[in-house]
């Protein structure tokens, strides 16, 4: 059955912009890091710290292809690391499979971060000018993973209902 992915930087709006797409096109949707959290019974904060970032691929690997081989239709949305690790990125132009890179620019992540950094590890302890830093290199290292999705739709400016629409369109 068919498997829409949304990837993209945190903060980036998968979350967001899935939820609204799974109403109107009547598709479910799960987010990888949820249910990653429901499967180990741990938060993705707890994982890290417990048993560190490279567990952490592990595990999110194994969910990412639980979700891909099940036999529902759904709309996932990836964490923002997903497509970077464990080939992951590889599992994007599989069959059956549409992704959609949600392109932010640094200004608009960091907009949209520093409100709500605490549940996310990789930024939590870090001031606005380490954060501003670090999501330029950061988002500059992983840009050739998101770029393997099948299509890119750029998020800066739009409103939810907006960038949904986009998404539509690439469905239709
Ligand atoms: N198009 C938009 N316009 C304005 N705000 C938005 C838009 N899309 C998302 N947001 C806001 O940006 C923030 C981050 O969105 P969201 O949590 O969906 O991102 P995410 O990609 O799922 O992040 P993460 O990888 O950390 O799970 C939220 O506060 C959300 O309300
Ligand atoms: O960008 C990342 O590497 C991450 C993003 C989040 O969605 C979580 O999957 C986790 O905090 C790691
Ligand atoms: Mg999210």
């Amino acid at each position: 059955m068919r498997k829409i992915i949304l990837l993209g930087y945190m903060g980036c709006g998968k979350s967001t912009i899935a939820k609204t797409l799974s109403r109107i096109i009547r598709i479910p949707f799960v987010d990888l890091d949820k249910y990653i959290e429901e499967k180990t019974n741990l938060s993705i904060n707890s994982i890290f710290e417990k048993h560190g970032e490279i567990y952490f691929r592990k595990v999110e690997h194994e969910a990412f292809l639980e979700l891909l081989n099940s036999s529902e239709s759904m709309i996932i949305g990836l964490g923002g690391g997903t497509p970077c690790y464990a080939n992951n990125h590889e599992l994007l132009k599989g069959e059956n499979v549409l992704s959609v890179y949600l392109r932010a620019s640094i200004d608009t992540l960091f907009s949209r971060l520093s409100a709500n950094k605490s549940k996310r590890p990789l930024i939590a302890n870090k001031n606005d000018e380490e954060m501003k830093e670090f999501i330029a290199m950061h988002l500059f290292e992983r840009s050739f993973y998101y770029n393997q999705a099948q299509y890119k739709v750029n998020v800066d400016n739009k409103t939810i209902d907006q960038v949904v629409l986009d998404i539509v369109s690439i469905l239709a």
